[in-house]
């Protein structure tokens, strides 16, 4: 039988395919890279938008801010954190950077897409849910379950940021997005601080975060280190219950009275483990909180009773139980 050679394009002389393609993928990309379509929200100083890359049909959200904008708001330094955080950053809980350019109007983050959200309105929805079959929705929040993988999940990611020797400093749910396959996804790393491999002490003295998740240290002297972002995640855990946060006031300044005063309280049903780890977390004292730096970090808190049965080791790999 006769066999054909199948004749193929003579390769580029300078790069074989499998290098150029390798030279493609590092390559800076550009506007004209992306085909973007519908919004997926805004903020401050940014507008987020799904980005498909043309060459590989693959979809990204792309985080658009106008440089006007960010130099009269004197926002550089804020971009240029995020940026570095992001590219350092490398977990499946955490959003990915994967390009970073700008065009003469704009800068663009490209980054993983959250498709499902906020995690915040996947709390409200579980209390609207109940409250529109009009069950008694025993909590607020979702269920011990789901709460419990979460939770966990917020726990990994900041476990690993620490170990970074990163503070994200503005924690909560606002900034706890959820990726297709319903994992988390934490994103806004314009405030979080890295220190350097010699700085011996992690602790920052600018930012503050947001009222119902601030430290009461940082209320008192202005300082941050890992048990504030561990006090965040205590914040979170009694949210992801009850569906509201433990320290909410009328305004700003009411909820920091409420922070200082360690002035919150358990609905009756609170599952007992959950109220116990709860109060572990939420102590004035920076250094007696369970998962404390100055206790060994966040190995106890993992232990806790309420994680009895959990298996820490590979949870993005699972499906997450669901919420609906
Ligand atoms: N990777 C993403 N995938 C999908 N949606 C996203 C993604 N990142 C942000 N969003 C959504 O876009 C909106 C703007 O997010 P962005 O982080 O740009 O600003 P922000 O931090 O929410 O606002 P501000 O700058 O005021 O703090 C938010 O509602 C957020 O839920
Ligand atoms: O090209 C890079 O990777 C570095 C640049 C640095 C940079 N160039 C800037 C120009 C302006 Cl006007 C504002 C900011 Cl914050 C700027 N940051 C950059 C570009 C895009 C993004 Cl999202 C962040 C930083």
């Amino acid at each position: 039988s006769s066999s054909t050679s199948m004749v193929t394009d003579p390769k580029p002389l300078h790069l074989s395919s499998n290098q150029s393609n390798a030279k493609q993928s590092t390559r800076k990309r550009v506007v004209s890279d992306f085909e973007f379509g519908r919004t997926l929200g805004e903020g401050s100083y940014s507008t987020v938008v799904e980005a498909t890359e043309k060459a590989t049909g693959r979809v990204y959200a792309a985080k658009i801010l106008d440089k006007r904008h960010i130099i009269k708001e004197k926002k550089i330094k804020y971009v240029n954190i995020e940026r570095d955080m992001l590219q350092a950053l490398h977990h499946p809980f955490i959003v990915r950077l994967h390009y970073a350019f700008q065009d003469s109007q704009s800068l663009y983050f490209i980054i993983d897409i959250a498709s499902n959200g906020e995690l915040l309105s996947w709390i409200r929805k579980r209390c609207l849910s109940s409250f529109s079959h009009v069950f008694i929705c025993s909590l607020g929040g979702l269920s011990e379950e789901c709460a419990r993988f979460y939770l966990a999940e917020i726990i990994a990611a900041v476990e690993y940021m620490h170990m970074e020797r990163t503070l994200h400093r503005d924690i909560k749910p606002e900034n706890i997005l959820l990726g297709s396959d319903m994992h988390i996804l934490v994103t806004d790393f314009g405030t979080a601080k890295m220190f350097r491999k010699d700085e011996k002490e992690m602790r920052a003295y600018s930012f503050v975060g947001t009222a119902e998740y601030v430290s009461p240290e940082l209320l008192t002297d202005k300082a941050a280190d890992c048990n504030s972002d561990l006090w965040a995640i205590g914040c979170i855990a009694y949210q992801l219950l009850t569906g509201r946060p433990p320290f909410k006031g009328s305004n700003e300044y009411q909820t920091f009275q409420k922070v200082l005063k360690l002035d919150f309280s358990f609905p009756p049903n609170m599952p007992p483990q959950a109220r116990d780890l709860i109060e572990r977390i939420l102590v004035l004292d920076p250094e007696k909180r369970l998962g404390a730096t100055q206790r060994g970090g966040f190995e106890e808190l993992k232990a806790h009773p309420f994680f009895e049965g959990f298996e820490w080791q590979g949870v993005e790999m699972r499906t997450p139980p669901p919420m609906a």
